[in-house]
Formats: C-alpha cells, structure tokens, sequence
C-alpha cells in the first residue's frame, strides 16, 4: 500500500477516534541503564504500531509495560476499555492479571515464555478461557479449538503439548492462546524471529489475516524491517530507550529524517 493511501486509510479514524492506548513519559532504569526514557506512545484501534531498534535499544521492555508485567519508574498508561483506570499501573496485582487475560493478548518470541510446554497444545489455549469463567469441558475445547483453528494450527494436534511441536506451531499456540478471549490489544515481541523464512511468511499472513478480518489492534516489536514493513501501519523507530522518529511506516521507510533511521533504513537495502 503506497504513503497516501495508507494515510488516507489512517487519517479519518485518526481525526474521529480516540486511541485505544496512550501511554506517556515512560521511563525506567535497571541499574545504571536507562532501559526508557521518556517514551510516549500512541495506538489508535484496529491499528498496527510498529516498534524497531537496534538491540538494547528498549523495545521489549516497552511492550512489557504494556502487558503490565512490569511497573515503570515514572510514567502513565491508559487503555479506553470500560472500567479501566486512568493510569493502568495504579492496578493491583490482582486486577492487572484479570486485565491482561481477558483484553491484552502477547506472543513471545520465546514459546517457554508464553506456554507451559509439557501441556497439550489445546490445553494451554483453555487455561486462558478459564480465567473467563468458562468450567464446561465440552466448551472448553470446541472454544480453544476454534482459536487454534483462526491462528491456522492443524488440529489433528491440538492434543500434542507444544515440547513437540515446530517452532512455528508453537507460535501458532501461542497465538490461539493470546486470541481466545478476543482481547483489545494483542502485543507481539519478535513472533517470527529464529523461523525458516517461509515458515515466518506463513505465520505474518495468518497475522495480517486476523488482523484484517478481526481488526485487532496490534503492537508489534521487531529488529526485521521487512516484518514491520509488512505487518504495520505506522512504526517508531527505537535507540537508547529513545523514541527517534515516528511515523507512517512508508513515509518513514521512503524518506527516514533521523540519522539513526536512516542508516537502519539503508542497511537493509
Ligand atoms: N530485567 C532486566 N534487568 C536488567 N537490565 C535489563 C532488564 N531488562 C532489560 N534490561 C536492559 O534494558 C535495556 C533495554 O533492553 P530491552 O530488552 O528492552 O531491549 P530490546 O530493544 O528489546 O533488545 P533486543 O532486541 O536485544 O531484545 C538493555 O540494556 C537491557 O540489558
């Protein structure tokens, strides 16, 4: 899709709707890194944001506050879900887990870091249904295996736990997990990074599919260009825990304006 149509695309939703997630002077220190400094962002709904940078550079640590895994040193976070408050780390640990399990899905690039391994496949994408209240085994199991069906998951093994499975089928639980509950905000951190190239292809189309047919807003991280090209609408460009540069992903991938953006635009090409 070329600037103009992806702004035109943009542009109205952007003037008519409210974000869906701000967050605003997020910073955060491990030590003496300066893991974020400063960073606002904002994701409109049904949106793709973007997030690259060299590594260290503070993506992950970002998308970890945005799932609420972790607490930043300064700063706010808003999602516009009912009920929700203004500033999400005012949450207690209690109320920020049932968040996060029924309106915030996340996808790891580490499948240990999302599923318990030694489970079978639709056992894990249950245990999500089950912080909604769902106890009927029946239901359990047509509801996961429809969410393993929508992130293409061949069913045949959905009673395999993940320890046996490829790494893309892994992701593809993952996936289903993270979509079962039809959450507001599905968060991807390297979803495809360590996949043959093909098999990373397959995963980035059922994604721009579910993102297409659901219109899930998404945020995704990522040190590939070419995912982020492919998968968002708008990206901003990480460094130093820094925001550098933002914008329409063609606009900023077609004429990069920060120095940092321009030589990570140009060493891909
Ligand atoms: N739990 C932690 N304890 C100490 N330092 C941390 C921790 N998590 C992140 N950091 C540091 O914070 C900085 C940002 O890390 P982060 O993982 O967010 O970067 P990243 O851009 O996601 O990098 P990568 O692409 O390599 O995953 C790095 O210097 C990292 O070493």
């Amino acid at each position: 899709m070329s600037a103009l149509a992806t702004a035109e695309r943009l542009q109205p939703q952007l003037m008519t709707t409210p974000p869906l997630l701000t967050m605003r002077g997020i910073t955060h220190r491990y030590g003496e890194v300066l893991a974020l400094d400063d960073v606002s962002a904002t994701v409109y709904p049904g949106e793709v944001l973007g997030i690259v940078g060299e590594s260290g550079s503070g993506k992950s640590t970002l998308l970890r506050m945005m799932n609420l895994e972790e607490t930043p040193q300064a700063g706010r976070y808003a999602l516009a879900l009912p009920g929700t408050p203004q500033n999400l780390f005012d949450l207690d640990r209690y109320a920020r887990r049932q968040l996060r399990a029924r309106q915030i899905g996340i996808v790891y690039q580490n499948p240990h870091l999302g599923l318990l391994m030694r489970n079978s496949s639709s056992g894990n994408v249950a245990e999500r249904l089950l912080v909604a209240g769902e106890r009927r085994f029946a239901t359990l199991r047509e509801k996961a295996g429809a969410a393993l069906e929508a992130s293409e998951f061949p069913l045949a093994r959905m009673d395999a736990p993940p320890i046996q499975l490829s790494g893309g089928m892994q992701q593809r639980v993952q996936l289903a997990k993270a979509i079962a509950l039809e959450p507001a905000l599905l968060l991807l951190d390297e979803p495809t990074t360590g996949l043959d190239v093909s098999v990373q292809a397959l995963v980035l189309d059922t994604l721009k599919r579910l993102q297409r047919d659901r219109a899930i807003t998404m945020v995704i991280v990522s040190h590939d260009l070419g995912v982020i090209r492919t998968m968002a609408d708008r990206v901003m460009v990480m460094r130093q825990g820094r925001v550098v540069e933002e914008g329409l992903v063609d606009q900023v991938f077609q004429d990069p304006q920060h120095p940092y953006t321009q030589t990570l635009v140009h060493a891909k090409l």
